[in-house]
């Protein structure tokens, strides 16, 4: 019988420990969309500083029994700061940085994302990921629902504020690094029809910080028709398949990994034909998977790749090699990459 080394015993007993990480995975996700339905981080922020059990279980109206529990998960994971001096009733909880973004209606919250990704919609394609890859294609999304994500969210307006909302959070994280990092893209741009501009918040960040561009934010008629209004910015209800609007720069966000290469070529040759032809670009704000790299963000972008696995039929996060042949094939003659501090790369497409 061979006999196991120290350290084969130790990795062993190691991953006797890792697979609870798995089976309990759901339960993070659980209970910050848990905090924030409860609007924990809310209340913590009107009230100032730390809050005890009685008083944030009577804010809430919890149980102040169950509360604990969850208030010890949470501060367990770091996702607030619990102080205790001595008996139950005098624990003391605030807020983090972590909790800010946890609030409802915060400024700089990601809530939406979180209450997107674990609605019981969003999770139920998760459930036929294996049925797909032994299949070999029909969407996950469609098996659980019967129909794609857009058909789906067209069909159900309440889905459909759910994903905009989700989106809009991040997309303002997400065009705030680009100014910040790369603010060179915008210079000397008159006009930018944001294609799948979403609810707008990435046009309306970005005229606050370049007013001197006149922003079209272009998209579905349903999901135009109740984004909010802004000054600078006009939104057009359309399809990017068949037509974009003209504008000198045609900007693209976390839209084309939604689609398979066939169908970025077509949104790219409508971008193309909406620009100049000497003067025009087209931007492009997406991942960049960036294989044995060990990047901060790595994580993320091939958590979303999975996300994309799950949610559409084609959709995929892409390496540079896989941009640079969509790009190519839709008639662009040269492209530029600018990677920046974030999840998102920034390519320049001309025509
Ligand atoms: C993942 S979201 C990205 C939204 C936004 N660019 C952002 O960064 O948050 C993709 C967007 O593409 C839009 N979309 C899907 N199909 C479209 C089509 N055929 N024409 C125009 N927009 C479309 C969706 O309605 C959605 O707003
Ligand atoms: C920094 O953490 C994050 C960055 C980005 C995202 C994210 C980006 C998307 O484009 C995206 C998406 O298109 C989508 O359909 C979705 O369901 C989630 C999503 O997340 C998340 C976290």
């Amino acid at each position: 019988m061979k006999v196991k080394s120290i350290k084969e015993v130790d990795n062993e007993m190691q991953a006797q420990v890792d697979i609870w990480d798995y089976a309990f995975a759901f339960i993070p996700m659980a209970l910050v969309k848990c905090a924030i339905e409860l609007q924990i981080a809310d209340v913590l922020e009107i009230h100032g500083g730390g809050m005890t059990l009685p008083e944030l279980s009577s804010a809430l109206g919890c149980s102040p029994s169950i509360l604990h529990r969850i208030m010890r998960y949470l501060n367990h994971r770091g996702i607030f700061k619990q102080t205790q001096t001595g008996q139950e009733s005098s624990i003391c909880y605030s807020q983090t940085p972590l909790l800010r973004i946890l609030m409802k209606n915060g400024e700089n919250s990601m809530s939406a994302l979180v209450l997107l990704e674990s609605s019981p919609v969003m999770l139920a394609p998760w459930h036929k990921l294996s049925s797909r890859a032994l299949a070999n294609g029909a969407s996950a999304f469609e098996a659980a629902h019967g129909e794609d994500i857009w058909e789906y969210a067209s069909a159900n307006p309440a889905h459909s504020k759910l994903i905009n909302d989700a989106m809009a959070c991040r997309a303002r994280v997400d065009m705030s690094e680009i100014i910040n990092h790369y603010p060179e893209a915008f210079m000397g741009i008159g006009s930018l029809v944001d294609v799948g501009g979403g609810d707008g918040t990435t046009l309306r960040t970005l005229v606050k910080a370049c007013p001197w561009i006149r922003g079209i934010n272009f998209d579905l008629p349903h999901v135009v028709c109740v984004a909010p209004h802004c000054d600078g910015i006009e939104h057009v209800g359309g399809d990017m398949f068949e037509i974009v609007p003209k504008a000198d720069v045609a900007f693209l966000q976390s839209v084309l990994h939604d689609w398979g290469d066939g169908e970025c070529i077509d949104i790219l040759r409508k971008c193309r034909d909406a620009i100049p032809k000497d003067t025009g670009k087209v931007i492009i704000a997406e991942a960049v998977i960036r294989e044995g790299e060990d990047d901060k963000y790595n994580d993320i972008r091939l958590g979303l790749d999975m996300i994309m696995l799950a949610h559409t039929e084609k959709g995929k996060e892409r390496t540079i090699e896989e941009w640079e042949y969509v790009v190519n094939a839709a008639g662009f003659t040269r492209y530029t990459v600018k990677h920046i501090d974030a999840t998102i790369s920034v390519i320049e497409a001309y025509p």
